[in-house]
């Protein structure tokens, strides 16, 4: 039988929650199916584990992962510690460290859910989005004087290299082509930012090149946020910098119905170290600890991790046990979808529908 190890960092807020939930679907995913098991490894990385060790994971945790299939990762943030320790100390120094430089968020509307625009137009959401995730405005590079004195300046400097455009824009051009519709929009803001974007425009470019097949055109940052909303079915494959595509996807999430189920992978497309998904929301303050929490985001990030892994029947049958769950007449949703269910109860749902589907399966 197929053996995956996985290592589970559920770390903060809803973290622990939703990927609690998304770890019981997917052990009875693995039962139901019986072609494939999970070892599931826990690490309690995080922000309590910072107020023990004053470290968000020991200094050797990338080390740690790195011999996993992949890494299953809930959220960082907390209401007592700066945000940029919590998100460079766990999220990013797995990311960065793994060199997992493709960030890939799909979108669509789910069965059942009608999102804030009008039919037509939200029924036409189908969108993946390729975030640049190891450069650009994350780099990390920058810097602070002057403390306290009026002239106290701050620096975050965003950089792109020649390299990292290139590896991007290829996996955009590989992701757009591997799609019917062959299309992708290249997002820039290159009127204002008149160095780095330049360059990211100019790398794109070249390697497009190589794509006489794909159906090209560039929007502006700005612009493209209208455009999502007004015309989102003139859209497919989206490339953008690691900064532009964060904001876009969380738009794209909202499109879609709800922050709650936007899932991502963080790609290392050699595979020579695991890769990490993701639901892309943080840790919902405002949540946590009431059993609120949608996990749909959770479940559709098992779904991607499942695709990774090799496991593409397990993936899609999962995919499939979400939307009927939220498609069918008494569709089980969760409160930010208009419903009233709890993450238990949603959870429940998921995994009743998949044995539903593998009975089905060995039946016919
Ligand atoms: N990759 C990550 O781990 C990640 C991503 C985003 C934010 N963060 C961190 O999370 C903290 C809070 O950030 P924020 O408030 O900007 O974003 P957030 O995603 O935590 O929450 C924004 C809003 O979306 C709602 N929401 C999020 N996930 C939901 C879910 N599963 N079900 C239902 N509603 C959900 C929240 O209730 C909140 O109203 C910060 O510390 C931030 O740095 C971490
Ligand atoms: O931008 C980040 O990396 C944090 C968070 O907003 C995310 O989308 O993962
Ligand atoms: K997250
Ligand atoms: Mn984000």
């Amino acid at each position: 039988m197929r053996n995956h190890r996985i290592a589970a960092i559920p770390a903060d807020g809803i973290g622990p929650e939703v990927i609690g939930a998304g770890c019981e679907v997917l052990e009875a995913l693995a039962k139901a199916d019986g072609g494939f098991s999970l070892d599931i490894e826990w690490f309690n990385w995080g922000s309590d584990y910072y107020r023990r060790h004053g470290e968000m994971m020991p200094a050797d945790g990338v080390e740690r992962v790195k011999g996993f299939d992949a890494i299953y990762f809930g959220s960082v943030g907390d209401t007592d510690i700066p945000d940029d320790i919590t998100l460079w100390g766990l999220r990013l120094a797995i990311c960065q460290g793994l060199d997992q430089y493709a960030n890939v968020r799909p979108t669509r509307l789910l069965p059942g859910i009608s999102g804030p625009l009008r039919p037509a137009l939200g029924g036409a959401i189908n969108w993946l989005i390729v975030r640049e995730n190891s450069e650009g405005e994350y780099a990390g590079v920058g810097g602070r004087a002057h403390h306290g004195l009026p002239l106290e300046v701050g620096m975050d400097v965003a950089v792109f290299t020649r390299g990292g455009i290139e590896r991007i824009a290829r996996f955009a051009c590989e992701a757009a082509m591997g799609r019917s519709r062959r299309k992708l929009t290249v997002v820039t803001k290159s009127n204002a930012q008149r160095h780095g974007m330049v360059m990211w425009d100019q790398v794109c470019r070249e390697v497009i090149r190589d794509y006489p097949k794909l159906d090209v055109d560039w929007m502006l940052v700005d612009a493209m946020t209208t455009r999502m909303v007004l015309d989102p079915g003139s859209i497919d494959t989206v490339l953008a910098t690691n900064l532009h595509a964060d904001i876009l996807s969380d738009l794209a999430s909202a499109l879609g119905g709800s922050l709650g189920i936007g899932a991502t992978g963080n790609i290392n497309p050699e595979r020579d170290v695991p890769s990490m998904f993701e639901p892309i929301h943080g840790s919902a303050f405002d949540l946590v600890g009431q059993g609120a929490a949608n996990p749909i985001g959770a479940f559709w990030t098992a779904s991607l991790m499942l695709e990774h892994l090799g496991e593409i029947k397990a993936a899609e049958n999962l995919m499939r046990a979400i939307e009927s769950v939220t498609g069918r007449d008494d569709a089980v949703l969760p409160r930010d979808l208009g419903g009233q269910a709890g993450t238990a109860s949603v959870t429940q749902a998921v995994i009743e529908q998949l044995r539903q589907i593998y009975l089905n399966t060995v039946d016919s």
